[in-house]
């Protein structure tokens, strides 16, 4: 976490003491891996699932960062394998989910938060940059998925994908190329939720609307002033507010539900702005 980030989601001791919503003991020796796990809402979810009794494998692309949130997890006493490893190179994913099984002998859930883009209006996207976001939030969460659902396959057990996507349905003008890296993973869990059905592989996605996070500092101060605005509660969700909805997934109440999105987003699906780069003349100008 960036100490100095106004959106950085509540504070280490917040994460380790704020009530549950759920029984202490609820994940209890089972086996998380959570992409992105380094900050905001990875780490809420990551801590989380650590005071419900989970054991955890967090990756990143940066150790410093990850080696913060396992420090939490240890204080809890929890068992955490901390593995640096950028989601969009599949031999390294390959390998990581071989050391999640080397090390717990189990897998029970993943996690895919570990994502992320850039606002830009989409007529000037470079290649480079259209790339940096389908790679990682496209292509690096397929290669997640399909090395847990090989891992799943070839131990013969059950087990859950919950991939964290946002909240697409209206459009999102300045991250055009995010709503369609997240569109394709929302119709890739929809279709492999059916494909990995005999397998015992439920899969699920996660759509949070605005979320208070370090990450929301690649924003400028308009959009910054204006997301929160931008649904019915008229202010930022919380990073465990996400944690809580992917517990609902990955505990017994989520044992009957696959295929679904659960969104999280104050109901900004259904009212409020979407603009995250200045708003044209043509649609009444930035907001005041
Ligand atoms: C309305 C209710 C809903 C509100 C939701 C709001 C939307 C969602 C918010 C969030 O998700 S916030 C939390 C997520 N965190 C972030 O987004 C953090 C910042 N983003 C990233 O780090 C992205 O993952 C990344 C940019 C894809 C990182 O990939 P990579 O490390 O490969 O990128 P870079 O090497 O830095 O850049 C590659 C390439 O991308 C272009 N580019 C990057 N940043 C910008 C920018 N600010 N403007 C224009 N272009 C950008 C650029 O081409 C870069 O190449 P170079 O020019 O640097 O060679
Ligand atoms: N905050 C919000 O309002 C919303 C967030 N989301 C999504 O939720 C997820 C978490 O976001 P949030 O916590 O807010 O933001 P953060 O930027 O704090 O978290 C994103 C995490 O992803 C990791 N990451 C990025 N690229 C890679 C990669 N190639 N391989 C492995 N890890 C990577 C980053 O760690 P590192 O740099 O160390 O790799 C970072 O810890 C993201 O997918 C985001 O887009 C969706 C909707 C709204």
């Amino acid at each position: 976490m960036t100490q100095t980030s106004p959106h950085a989601t509540g504070s280490d001791a917040d994460l380790i003491t704020a009530p549950l919503t759920y029984r202490a003991d609820l994940l209890k020796d089972q086996v998380v891996l959570v992409s992105g796990a380094g900050s905001g809402i990875g780490k809420a979810i990551a801590v989380q699932c650590a005071r419900l009794g989970a054991r955890l494998a967090i990756c990143g692309r940066k150790a410093d960062k990850l080696e913060a949130t396992a420090e939490l997890i240890r204080g809890l006493g929890g068992e955490v394998l901390v593995r640096p490893a950028s989601i969009r190179d599949a031999d390294d994913v390959g390998r990581l989910h071989a050391e999640v099984w080397q090390r717990f002998g189990r897998l029970d859930h993943l996690v895919n938060n570990a994502g992320g883009q850039f606002p830009q209006a989409a007529i000037d996207y470079s290649v480079k940059g259209w790339n940096a976001v389908i790679d990682t939030n496209l292509t690096g969460t397929w290669h997640m998925m399909q090395a847990a659902a090989r891992g799943w396959r070839d131990h013969g057990t059950p087990g859950s994908i919950i991939n964290i996507v946002t909240v697409i349905w209206r459009g999102m003008p300045g991250v055009a190329h995010t709503c369609a890296a997240r569109a394709g993973v929302i119709y890739l869990s929809k279709t492999v939720a059916i494909e990995w059905a005999p397998l015992n592989i439920r899969v699920n996605c996660v759509a949070p609307g605005a979320i208070a996070t370090e990450g929301m500092d690649v924003y400028s101060d308009e959009a910054q002033r204006d997301l929160p605005r931008s649904n019915l509660m008229q202010r930022f969700g919380q990073a465990r507010d996400v944690a809580d909805a992917v517990t609902y997934l990955a505990g017994p109440s989520g044992a009957f539900v696959t295929g679904e999105v659960m969104v999280v987003d104050g109901g900004n699906q259904v009212w409020g702005d979407q603009w995250t780069i200045p708003r044209p003349d043509y649609f009444g100008g930035q907001r005041p």
